[in-house]
């Protein structure tokens, strides 16, 4: 079965309204004509005008970066999954290694939040990655295991079909340091053995594994022609067009 391959675009705390319209724009203008889903990560407060934006294209989708486990309530400041189902997310990022670390997120909230966001119809884009000492200590698949027995590996098989993992080492984020191409297929091929050991070679076959950590349109083609990558979580290139773009017609 033929997996399906996606760019997802992670803005962070960048960009402006008016900025944010325009990358939008932009993106629309230039997106390919492939088979590639590009998914457009914005801040919070961009996402229903960039829905706007997006709306009617073909293969342009739009995600969140976080959401709160709970329905609703007080909660100040906080946003929930039917919120931003309202204004047009399709997906969420979740246990992104900025949210770990800033945020204390660890995998038992994380859990929460990947039930509420499959109870909405959002598509969890579930972040999973080693630290350097980690990566040194050679425990990074065990470290992995942990965080998605912890996280994701409660859901059923039919919920568990409908995410998309994104292995990002943390070594790697926004440090132009990539993981090299066979780092990457080792780690992403561990990812799919573990998720056939718990749901079989089926899901496993089917589940998108992508890559994060300053990936390029220069590296995009070599990271992505590993057999278990498909494809990129991209946070500093999504924020230029033009590079997101070439990222996503680097298959
Ligand atoms: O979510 C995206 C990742 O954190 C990667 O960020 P980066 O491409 O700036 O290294």
């Amino acid at each position: 079965m033929k997996r399906q391959q996606i760019v997802a675009g992670n803005w962070k705390m960048n960009k402006d309204l008016a900025e944010g319209k325009d990358l939008a724009k932009a993106v629309a203008a230039q997106k390919s004509a492939s088979d590639v889903v590009l998914i457009l990560g914005t801040p919070f407060i961009h996402l229903s005008a960039v829905s706007e934006i997006i709306d009617g294209t073909d293969n342009l989708h739009l995600s969140a970066q976080n959401c709160h486990q709970e329905e609703s309530g007080a909660y100040t400041g906080e946003i929930s999954a039917s919120m931003l189902k309202s204004v047009g997310a399709e997906y969420v990022i979740l246990g992104h290694s900025e949210r770990r670390e800033y945020f204390g997120e660890d995998e038992a909230l994380l859990a929460k939040k990947v039930d509420i966001a499959l109870a909405h119809g959002l598509i969890p884009i579930f972040c999973c990655g080693e630290k350097l000492d980690v990566r040194e200590a050679e425990n990074h698949v065990a470290l992995v295991k942990e965080q998605l027995s912890g996280s994701v590996f409660h859901l059923s098989a039919d919920a568990f079909g409908k995410i998309v993992i994104a292995y990002e080492p943390v070594w790697a984020i926004g440090t132009g340091r990539t993981a090299s191409p066979e780092q990457a297929q080792e780690m992403h091929a561990a990812i799919r053995e573990m998720i056939s050991e718990q749901y079989g070679a089926e899901v496993a076959e089917a589940t998108s594994i992508l890559y994060g950590g300053s990936c390029k349109p220069g590296n995009a083609k070599e990271i992505f022609s590993q057999p278990d990558v498909d494809g990129g979580l991209i946070g500093g290139a999504s924020l230029k067009a033009e590079d997101f773009v070439a990222i996503a017609n680097s298959f």
